[in-house]
């Protein structure tokens, strides 16, 4: 009886799935009828839209009603459109590396597995070869919850005239990862990025006193790391654990549960409005008392949104202060346009860094 059960059911899933192969081929049909279109605009074609790829992600979590959740649903959509893509054309995406870091699981999370992840060893590195046009994007981290701001990024953009094309937030899930061969009664050392370490500083405390903790470049170094030690153990991501084959002992043992890094997308591209966008500007202001202040009041005068201010040491005598300033808008909106021509009458200079739609997954 219940084997009947199963069997039917079993055909239903079939004749879906057939479906839906026929669906999904149907779109990537579409999507290479785009690609022509856009071909007629000549060598300098666009293919990656990031707007019209956070319309179509929201669009799907508005309509979804379950039972899979807004996001997973959405995850779907993000591998489908990312195949898609990569028939119009394949993106070349350089991140943090190495292999295995947070910054690579922002990566596929943005662009989905069908995108090309090329690892660098610096941010400046990342910066460098989207520049050259040896890749077409790069993915930089900008900042923690927990730690602050990531400030050689930040410090990369006054050096460079790259645009910020997309941001990506994502949950920092550490785990203890050890290799087949680890003794796990006699684990001595654990090697993690220091932030690491310091993001599971209580849990290691009260679970491993004893064992040493040891600092190294990234939490996939430490993941390498431990392939060839016996009583050593890991902290890193999923990601780590399933590039290097480690088995989790302990997941999220992190302090703060809801840890998370939030990344930028690099690109020499300007992105049109979505319908929910953010804008990053960098200005400078002459050293003088109130500065500050007489940024703020446009921003409070005009009603807008600020997501974030960061101050930089000026790197020139010309610039005093420097403010990244993350507020909600995107240049094309009329006020907008208005802030930026107030606050271009008082800084001493003043850039967009871009306009970009807010993270959707
Ligand atoms: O609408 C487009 O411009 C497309 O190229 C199609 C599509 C998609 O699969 O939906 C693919 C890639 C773009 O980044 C955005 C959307």
């Amino acid at each position: 009886m219940t084997d009947d059960k199963l069997t039917g059911l079993r055909k239903s899933i079939d004749k879906l799935d057939s479906e839906i192969l026929k669906l999904i081929s149907d779109r990537a049909k579409c999507a290479q009828e785009v690609a022509q279109v856009k071909q007629q605009e000549g060598r300098d074609a666009v293919y990656y839209r990031p707007e019209r790829e956070a319309q179509v992600l929201r669009r799907v979590m508005e309509r979804n009603d379950g039972p899979l959740g807004d996001e997973e649903m959405a995850r779907l959509f993000r591998e489908i459109m990312s195949a898609c893509l990569a028939l119009e054309e394949p993106v070349k995406v350089a991140f943090l590396g190495p292999g295995g870091t947070f910054t690579q699981q922002a990566a596929i999370k943005h662009f989905g597995h069908s995108a090309v992840c090329v690892p660098m060893s610096a941010i400046d590195e990342v910066f460098r070869e989207v520049t050259a046009g040896a890749v077409n994007y790069g993915v930089v981290p900008v900042e923690n919850s927990t730690e602050g701001v990531v400030s050689h990024t930040l410090d990369s953009f006054m050096d460079s005239n790259l645009k910020i094309c997309g941001e990506v937030v994502l949950r920092i899930h550490q785990h203890l990862l050890v290799s087949e061969n680890t003794r796990r009664d006699h684990i001595t050392r654990i090697y993690s990025h220091a932030q690491s370490l310091a993001q599971c500083r209580k849990w290691l405390d009260a679970h491993w006193p004893m064992a040493e903790r040891v600092a190294v470049n990234s939490n996939a170094e430490a993941a390498r790391r431990i392939k060839g030690e016996w009583n050593s153990a890991a902290i890193a991501g999923d990601m780590a654990a399933e590039i290097y084959g480690l088995e989790k002992i302990a997941e999220k043992i992190e302090d703060q549960p809801d840890n998370s890094t939030r990344f930028l997308i690099i690109g020499n591209q300007e992105v049109q409005i979505s319908g929910a966008d953010k804008t990053s500007i960098v200005v400078s202001m002459r050293n003088q008392p109130g500065a500050l202040h007489s940024i703020l009041e446009v921003f409070q005068v005009h009603n807008i949104d600020l997501t974030r201010i960061e101050t930089r040491p000026s790197r020139s005598g010309t610039w005093n202060y420097v403010f990244f300033i993350d507020f909600s808008g995107h240049i094309d909106d009329p006020v907008i346009r208005i802030v930026l021509e107030r606050l271009g009458e008082r800084a001493n200079d003043l850039r967009v860094l871009g306009s970009y739609p807010k993270g959707v997954l």
